[in-house]
């Protein structure tokens, strides 16, 4: 058993956390740690709460339980000192200042951001993950194709000198190509050490780029474990609640440390064995 005070804090922490609309909780008691440096996935089907739970991670939903970013509680802080924290998030829609150009979009994002790199210095870099967008730099943010645009959004969390990114659908109506331009992108800027949170309706997507997730169906966790230890069927039979034709797998602990969390699904299944209730 590994000793909790020796931990470094996660990037992110979620405890008992909810998210309202109204009295409404779209996310309800969603408990998981997302360790520093690790690519981490949330999987559901529509209506699920997955939007939900980032707006609310980034401080722009009523919640109630506890968040904290590099072990810093935040639950009760603006976004904008979320994002002083390290945390930025890139909305489903690829939000750009469409009369700004690409060059000014960017830079609008490093001033109102942490500017613990000099702007040249985080532009550069930038750049490098997204070439397509170095050729564009003057055009209007309106004039670029939906690609772009979504390559200008994650751009902007980058500017913001973030050490945590919460992406929401990245890939939503994006081409085969840019999928994969999109996925290689998301690699390239975990590898470089950015903790990344990712909403996504395409398990393949998360498949390649995360290394845990999360599914998340009526607001409630119902299955999390390594993205090794499920498969297309079981997210699906998950997603419609039906019951498995076959034994999950097994859930492993967490990928950096013991598993946190306890959710129907953990008490219901241990690991290696039966179905877990209520599926
Ligand atoms: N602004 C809002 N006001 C009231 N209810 C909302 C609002 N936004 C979302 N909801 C409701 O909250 C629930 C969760 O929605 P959410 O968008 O978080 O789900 P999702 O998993 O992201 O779905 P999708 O994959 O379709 O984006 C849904 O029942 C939705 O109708």
């Amino acid at each position: 058993m590994s000793d909790d005070s020796t931990r470094l804090p996660a990037a992110l922490e979620l405890t008992g956390f909810s998210a309202y609309h109204g009295s409404v909780a779209a996310a309800n008691d969603v408990s998981f740690r997302v360790e520093r440096g690790s690519a981490v996935g949330v999987l559901g089907p529509n209506g699920a709460g997955k939007s939900t739970l980032l707006l609310a991670a980034a401080g722009f939903v009523r919640t109630t339980g506890g968040l904290s970013i590099a072990g810093q509680v935040a639950d009760r802080l603006s976004p904008a000192r979320r994002r002083r924290l390290g945390l930025a998030m890139v909305p489903q829609e690829r939000a750009a200042v469409l009369e700004l150009s690409v060059a000014e979009n960017l830079r609008l994002s490093w001033l109102t951001g942490r500017r613990a790199t000099p702007y040249e210095q985080a532009r550069e870099s930038v750049l490098e993950i997204f070439p397509a967008l170095a050729g564009r730099l003057g055009d209007p943010a309106g004039n670029l194709s939906g690609g772009q645009r979504q390559m200008l959004a994650v751009s902007r969390g980058l500017m913001a000198t973030c050490d945590v990114l919460l992406l929401d659908e990245p890939t939503a109506g994006l081409s085969p190509k840019l999928i994969s331009e999109l996925v290689q992108a998301i690699r390239t800027l975990n590898e470089r050490g950015i903790t990344v949170l990712l909403v996504e309706q395409n398990f393949s997507v998360v498949e390649r780029t995360c290394s845990y997730i999360h599914v998340l169906n009526g607001g409630r966790i119902v299955w999390h474990g390594p993205t090794t230890g499920i498969d297309r069927d079981s997210i699906g039979d998950l997603y419609s609640g039906a019951r498995r034709t076959r034994p999950p797998a097994p859930r492993a602990p967490d990928p950096v440390g013991e598993p946190r969390v306890r959710t129907t699904v953990d008490r219901a299944v241990p690991a290696g064995s039966g179905e877990p209730e209520g599926t």
